[in-house]
């Protein structure tokens, strides 16, 4: 079988704490095309970071393996640039000098200053950061540093952009701004493109395809949606699209009636088992449970 530009092939991960073992992912697959985007979702500790992890070549898998463009990942690498939820811009530093160093980690040898200066410039101009160049990450917003984030990334020309719910920590309306500016940046560069969230809309607004994790442990891949909805994409309009709320209906349905929170139901499961089990309510500190079992009964 012909391979693809981002290849996750039969991932699996078991973590080791302290002599326990935890198997976290199990079984992941997922082919992705050049200038693909796709959205991971699923409930809380399902395991999307450690996928992005994996794929960024932070964490190493325990069995399978990632191909990226024909090449094995095995540690992390420029051509993979991540974006996440909390910009980690160097506070010292201005939003052009915090762009710069990652472009000078890359480009250092084969661009000139000039070409490097104007190719910084250019990344802020895309995510509208341009007439901030020489303030510090304190003095501008938490959105405009998220931008600045995603324009350091932008400008490393990474084959694949992964993101950890990059607008996840933003009001409505600034989130709304960036994922309009992220589908015009991706309309004109083409970028491939995984993005974590737990926004069913944003999900469905950027995606070509969402992947719906199962729950943990030994989470895999339980469903992937196809997003066939025309580009350029309109909020206002897709909010009453028969298609968009389709889709919609079909990620809610995934995580609120086939794979129900693993939280929710734990606390639901606490609450009713301290109702109906007079075992745990009766007994006394001085007997062992087995006693007290007998005593309830
Ligand atoms: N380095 C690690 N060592 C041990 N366990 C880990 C490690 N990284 C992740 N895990 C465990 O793997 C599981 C998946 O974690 P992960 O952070 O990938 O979930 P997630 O879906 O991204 O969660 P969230 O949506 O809350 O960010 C969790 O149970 C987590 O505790």
């Amino acid at each position: 079988m012909a391979m693809k530009y981002l290849d996750i092939t039969g991932v699996g991960i078991e973590f080791d704490t302290n002599g326990t073992k935890f198997r976290a992912l199990q079984n992941v697959d997922l082919k992705m095309d050049k200038g693909e985007f796709v959205s991971l979702i699923g409930h809380s500790g399902c395991g999307k970071s450690t996928v992005l992890n994996i794929v960024a070549g932070l964490y190493n898998a325990t069995e399978g393996g990632v191909v990226l463009e024909g090449k094995e990942v095995v540690e992390p690498g420029p051509d993979r640039a991540v974006v996440f939820q909390n910009h980690s811009l160097m506070p010292w530093l201005t939003v052009y000098e915090n762009v710069e160093l990652a472009v000078n980690q890359v480009f250092r040898k084969t661009k000139s200053k000039a070409e490097r200066k104007e190719w910084i410039e250019h990344n802020l101009k895309l995510v509208n950061m341009d007439h901030a160049l020489h303030k510090l990450p304190g003095e501008i917003s938490g959105g405009m540093k998220q931008r600045v984030g995603i324009a350091r990334c932008l400008a490393m020309q990474p084959k694949v952009l992964l993101m950890d719910e990059p607008f996840g920590a933003l009001d409505a309306l600034t989130r709304a701004h960036l994922q309009d500016s992220l589908m015009a940046i991706q309309a004109e560069l083409g970028n491939t493109v995984i993005m974590i969230t737990h926004d069913v809309d944003e999900a469905v607004l950027l995606s070509d395809r969402i992947v719906m994790m199962t729950n943990g442990p030994a989470a895999t891949i339980g469903e992937i949606l196809d997003v066939n909805l025309p580009r350029p994409r309109d909020r206002l309009a897709l909010a009453e699209d028969p298609e968009f709320v389709h889709l919609r209906q079909q990620v809610l349905e995934f995580l609120y009636a086939k794979h129900t929170n693993p939280a929710a139901q734990a606390e639901e499961k606490a609450a009713t088992t301290v109702a109906s089990d007079p075992i745990v309510l009766e007994r006394s500190t001085d007997q062992p449970p087995s006693e007290a079992k007998t005593a309830a009964a």
